[in-house]
């Protein structure tokens, strides 16, 4: 099989690290982008109601506030001054309660407030609608907004029943279509967001998938040579030298030809475990093919690295690997050169393990310098 050797590419470990900020920061990502929607949608309700002629000072004021609430908003999230998380469903219920409230007030007492306008109040009620998005998925970000624009519509329909054409029960409806519309927009980019984080996590799940053996779940041969591809560039670059260690399980056909292939599968899978044990955190062990595993040791010269397959010969021949089932392994060693390439290296680790296997196996050999 060719090699496939990436160039100076990923961290030599051979292991996907998901990025552990990403989620938060697509969130962030989502709610800064939910306040530029909201505040185009409060604008234009404020246009709206300009151009039919519904509006006033109180609501100009109000209008005028939430236009700066949402940049002040927008900086506060966008320089990390909130603690997160921002709204929870306990926010989302004290806003829906005291907004209900001030509808019933202002719809059905009206003098109750004395000299105290409850209408402006209430038109946060959008902004409620924002805060549903954030707390919870868009499909139940969608249950909880209807919900609450049901509860609503139930609030004021006797009022819009019993005076139909006042100026109240005018800007009540536009209200009411503007919050239809802010929801519907809202869904459609949360929903938006949800499937490209899908994508975002399948094309993550496929990238770790590509680069990792099925069986043994260690790299496999493609991200091994990426990984020697890696070694190589640091090596030339900046003279860090690197060993390779090519692992062969002795007899291994007797194994499966004796216990069947299941078991021959186990016991390639309790290798990788007992080899990986073995080794220190930036080496890195990779299934290289069939029974054959590869090690690549960062930093490390011959010698290190032929004590170290000494040392791992002798670990898998201590106790069975499985069951009463032992094993014992042969190993070539091989450590760049300024010759080399990785199809020189990977030779010159092959051929060592073949004299390996040709003095009697459950031996390390090294090869001599390209
Ligand atoms: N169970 C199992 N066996 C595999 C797998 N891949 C390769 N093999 C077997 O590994 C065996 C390799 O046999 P050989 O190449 O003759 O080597 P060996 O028997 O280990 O002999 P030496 O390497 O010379 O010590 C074959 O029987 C393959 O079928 C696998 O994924 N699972």
């Amino acid at each position: 099989m060719p090699l496939n050797i990436g160039a100076a590419t990923p961290p030599p470990n051979g292991e996907h690290r998901p990025e552990p900020y990403a989620g938060r920061e697509r969130k962030r990502a989502a709610l800064l982008a939910i306040f530029v929607l909201s505040w185009v949608g409060t604008t234009l309700a404020w246009a709206l109601m300009e151009s039919r002629g519904v509006s006033s000072p109180t609501l100009r004021a109000v209008f005028a506030a939430n236009i700066v609430f949402h940049p002040l908003m927008f900086a506060m999230v966008y320089w990390r001054l909130l603690p997160e998380p921002v709204v929870d469903l306990s926010c989302l219920l004290f806003a829906t309660g005291v907004c209900a409230a001030c509808m019933v007030l202002r719809l059905y007492f009206p003098s109750y407030g004395g000299r105290i306008d409850l209408e402006p109040l209430y038109l946060w009620i959008p902004v409620i609608y924002v805060f549903a998005f954030i707390v919870a998925g868009h499909k139940s970000s969608l249950r909880i907004s209807l919900g609450i624009m049901a509860l609503f519509l139930v609030i004021s329909l006797p009022y819009l029943l019993q005076s139909p054409s006042s100026r109240f029960a005018n800007f009540t409806v536009q209200l009411h279509m503007v919050s239809a519309v802010l929801v519907a927009a809202l869904y459609f980019f949360s929903s938006y967001q949800q499937r490209l984080q899908a994508a975002q996590l399948t094309m993550d799940e496929l990238a770790t998938l590509s680069h990792t053996d099925e069986l043994t779940r260690l790299p496999n041969r493609r991200r091994i040579s990426q990984v020697v591809g890696y070694e190589l560039t640091r090596f030339e670059r900046y003279g860090r030298g690197f060993a390779l260690i090519m692992l062969d399980i002795d007899h291994f056909k007797d194994v499966n030809d004796r216990f069947g292939h299941p078991v021959g599968d186990r016991a390639l899978k309790a290798l990788a475990l007992r080899a990986r044990q073995a080794l220190r955190d930036g080496d890195t062990l990779g299934r290289w093919g069939g029974e054959e595993f590869v090690i690549v040791l960062p930093e490390a010269g011959l010698d290190d690295a032929l004590r170290k397959a000494h040392a791992l010969c002798a670990h898998v021949a201590r106790a069975p690997l499985i069951d009463d089932l032992s094993i014992t392994i042969s190993c070539g060693v091989a450590s760049v050169t300024p010759a080399d390439t990785a199809e020189s290296l990977f030779h010159r680790a092959d051929a060592a393990l073949y004299a390996a296997k040709q003095q009697g196996r459950n031996r390390a050999e090294s090869a001599a310098p390209a």
